[in-house]
């Protein structure tokens, strides 16, 4: 298994050898598969074509994935972008994400962040409070121009995953509450600069039963027509990301992207509005992997620590949320025991796997963690003075880095020491 091609969201012989890669590179490294990215654009397309009216607008969740290659990968399949961020919007931009294709969300836009993405025409901003509504308004009449807009409603349902990801209840801070929403249109409408286009809901991350989507949905629906009734001329319906991607082959499978669009054509019929979705994990955590080395196996009490040169600061996902990824070793001896996997960091935390059964790895050793496609490389920091993994992009046969590893210098110079301290 020392080649891969992640088409089918597992390692498989391929004219790319992982062993190349950590050769060239070193490790850690991400490494993301455009082909598994194309395809999965494309079945998710093909999932949600139809539904709703037109056809609907793809934006892909950047925070899954900022990378410029993955970025470019969307634009070129004619993908939007979700973006949460100035940074997020500029990468969308600079990728060559077609601005009427990108929606703004996110609780606490600045002013400046707002100015960017009116100056550059951007689709629509998902707005999550009045006073950002109230903000956003300023900005445009002072700009002279009109910012294209949708309440985010938090519906209060509870989607039923990690407390950490979940956005739809009314307990976690996104959306206006959706009960308060039609006085909240009435305001908002009222308001300069600003048209009301649209209805945005997003309940949380790594979904893997339909039907609290599905009653979220019903509560939008409802909505929709009673801001109609109001007069209001509501033409898109942002029925946000979160569908779940298997992680642990041992779990049953999520609901596939055809189960999905079903349910969303059920539950969207007879709305008579565009529909728009932002997927992330969904299009990008079974196209990329972590590769890392075993630096060495430390004996334990009741199984070895397998010690990799992949910590938290690379991969935070199980720290974070007990989050569970599988490990194999790019060439498997045919043996298999129980290991605890850990990085070099200097906290109990920087465990990733506890007695997990896995493939028996020594010193030096490759292994790769599945699934890191997705909140991987985004989401990793420097702690303990470590640099940023490296990331890889594989076509075919060919590869190139897509992301340089920072030398460890890099970090040390970005920092200025003042005068005072100086000597
Ligand atoms: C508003 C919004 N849209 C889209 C996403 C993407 O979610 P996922 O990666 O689960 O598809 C998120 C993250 O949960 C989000 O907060
Ligand atoms: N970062 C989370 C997902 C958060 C989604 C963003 N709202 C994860 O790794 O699963």
């Amino acid at each position: 298994m020392d080649h891969f091609n992640l088409s089918n969201g597992s390692i498989h012989a391929e004219s790319v050898s992982l062993e190349a890669i950590a050769q060239a590179v070193g490790t850690p490294v991400y490494v993301y598969s455009q082909a598994t990215l194309e395809r999965h654009v494309r079945v998710f397309r093909e999932a949600v074509s139809g539904a709703g009216k037109g056809e609907p607008l793809v934006a892909f969740a950047v925070k899954a994935n900022p990378n410029g290659a993955v970025l470019r990968t969307m634009a070129r399949a004619g993908m939007g972008a979700d973006v949460v961020s100035g940074g997020e919007l500029m990468r969308a931009l600079a990728a060559g994400i077609l601005p009427e294709n990108i929606i703004f969300s996110g609780v606490g836009k600045t002013r400046e962040e707002m100015a960017l993405g009116l100056s550059h025409g951007i689709g629509q901003f998902n707005l999550e409070s009045e006073p950002e509504a109230e903000m956003l308004s300023a900005v445009a009449s002072a700009m002279g121009v009109e910012a294209k807009v949708a309440y985010r409603v938090n519906p209060d349902v509870d989607a039923g995953t990690h407390a950490k990801i979940s956005t739809g209840k009314s307990e976690n801070k996104f959306g206006i509450p959706i009960d308060t929403a039609i006085d909240a249109y009435a305001r908002a409408a009222a308001l300069p600069g600003l048209k009301l286009q649209g209805v945005a809901v997003h309940i949380g991350s790594q979904l893997t039963d339909l039907a609290p989507l599905e009653t979220a949905f019903g509560k939008v629906g409802a909505l929709v027509s009673a801001l109609r009734a109001e007069g209001h001329d509501i033409t898109l319906a942002d029925l946000g990301g979160g569908l779940g991607v298997p992680y642990d082959p041992a779990l049953p499978l999520p609901p596939s992207p055809t189960d999905y669009g079903a349910m969303v054509r059920r539950a969207t019929a007879g709305w008579d509005v565009r529909l728009a979705f932002e997927p992330g994990r969904l299009i990008v955590a079974n196209a990329g992997v972590l590769l890392s080395r075993v630096i060495r196996v430390k004996e334990g009490v009741s199984q070895p620590w397998v010690i990799l040169d992949a910590a938290m600061n690379d991969l935070l996902r199980p720290s974070l949320y007990d989050a569970w990824h599988d490990i194999r070793a790019v060439k498997p001896k045919g043996e298999k025991a129980a290991a605890n996997v850990v990085g070099p960091v200097c906290e109990s935390g920087d465990t990733f796997a506890t007695a997990r059964h896995m493939d028996v790895v020594a010193a030096d050793d490759l292994v790769v963690f599945m699934t890191a496609g997705a909140y991987g490389a985004t989401m990793a920091g420097t702690y303990n003075s470590r640099a940023l993994a490296p990331e890889v992009m594989v076509s075919g046969d060919q590869w190139a880095v897509v992301r340089p590893r920072q030398p460890l210098s890099a970090l040390i110079d970005a920092e200025r020491v003042p005068d005072w301290l100086a000597d």
